[in-house]
């Protein structure tokens, strides 16, 4: 059953569990860094089992916001939150909360392919050993390389090196790293964006795959992906000002709806291409 408070981040077990659609609930009243505003006043709900799709102009906060859900932006000096995010309930802001713990259960798939430079079983074992993984690590790294589509071309050569794989390759072997420790939600930031047609339309099947075992979030630049992978779609606009260029959520729902039948004017234009 859930074991969530304030203070103590638990995934909780079980589908009972969780009385709420929503994995991640979030109001971000304001993002900075530094002085600068980047994103204000923003609900973006992450439901689960389903792919939330995080589309917008550039510069509109996308990544921001998705890093925001498991605390990466922690890690940028800078970076300010004012307003909730909450993971089954639990304020993952909330004092005495263990950054750490928030990113294993909410894991992170980024733009760049970035295997470590060390074995493609070392690299999938990684989270497991960092968490002192008690069971048995060869059977857990078999099934997050199954799970990403990767075990069949890399199942007879372990050893080597994670670098030495293709792009493509490479990326799904992150995919098995960030799934390897049996996270609820996977945020991906652009996992496609440096990867070509062949390896972006893996990396969709994928994804497809993922969402029976795991919640994602989707930052995409391009919105056709948006309509071929996600459930939900969340778009975000930018406010020009002197001071620059804030972002925030103008619009959310079944994706759909968002590109089929839009309630803002602005989505609308955004969804026909007027602006980019
Ligand atoms: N580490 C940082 N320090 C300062 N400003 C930042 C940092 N990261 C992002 N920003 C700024 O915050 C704003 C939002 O950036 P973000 O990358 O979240 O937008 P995005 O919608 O994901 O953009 P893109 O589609 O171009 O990747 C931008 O103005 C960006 O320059």
């Amino acid at each position: 059953m859930v074991t969530a408070t304030a203070h103590s981040i638990t995934k909780p077990i079980g589908v009972e569990a969780n009385s709420s659609d929503n994995v991640i609930d979030c109001h971000l009243e304001e993002i900075h860094y530094g002085d600068f505003l980047a994103v204000r006043n923003s609900q973006v709900p992450i439901k689960k089992g389903g792919i939330t799709g995080f589309i917008g102009p550039s510069g509109c906060g996308k990544s921001t916001v998705l890093r925001s859900l498991n605390r990466m932006n922690d890690l940028i000096p800078s970076f300010r939150l004012k307003g909730t995010v909450t993971y089954h309930g639990s304020d993952i802001y909330a004092k005495g909360v263990d950054p750490v713990l928030v990113r294993r259960y909410i894991g992170m798939v980024f733009q760049q392919p970035n295997p470590f430079s060390m074995s493609i079983f070392d690299n999938v074992a990684f989270g497991l050993r960092l968490n002192r993984y008690k069971g048995d690590i060869a059977e857990r790294v078999q099934l997050a390389l199954e799970r990403s589509a990767l075990w069949t071309e890399v199942k007879d050569k372990l050893q080597s090196s994670g670098l030495s794989l293709s792009g493509g390759q490479q990326q799904r072997l992150c995919i098995a790293r960030a799934i390897a420790t049996e996270p609820d939600v996977l945020l991906m930031d652009e996992p496609c964006s440096a990867l070509d047609p062949i390896a972006t339309r893996q990396i969709e099947e994928l994804m497809l795959e993922l969402k029976k075992n795991y919640t994602v979030a989707l930052v995409t630049h391009n919105m056709q992906q948006a309509t071929r992978v996600a459930d939900y779609t969340a778009f975000f606009g930018v406010d020009i000002s002197q001071s620059g260029r804030t972002g925030h959520l103008v619009e959310m729902g079944l994706t759909e709806q968002i590109f089929n039948d839009p309630k803002q004017e602005l989505t609308k234009q955004y969804v026909a291409g007027e602006f980019s």
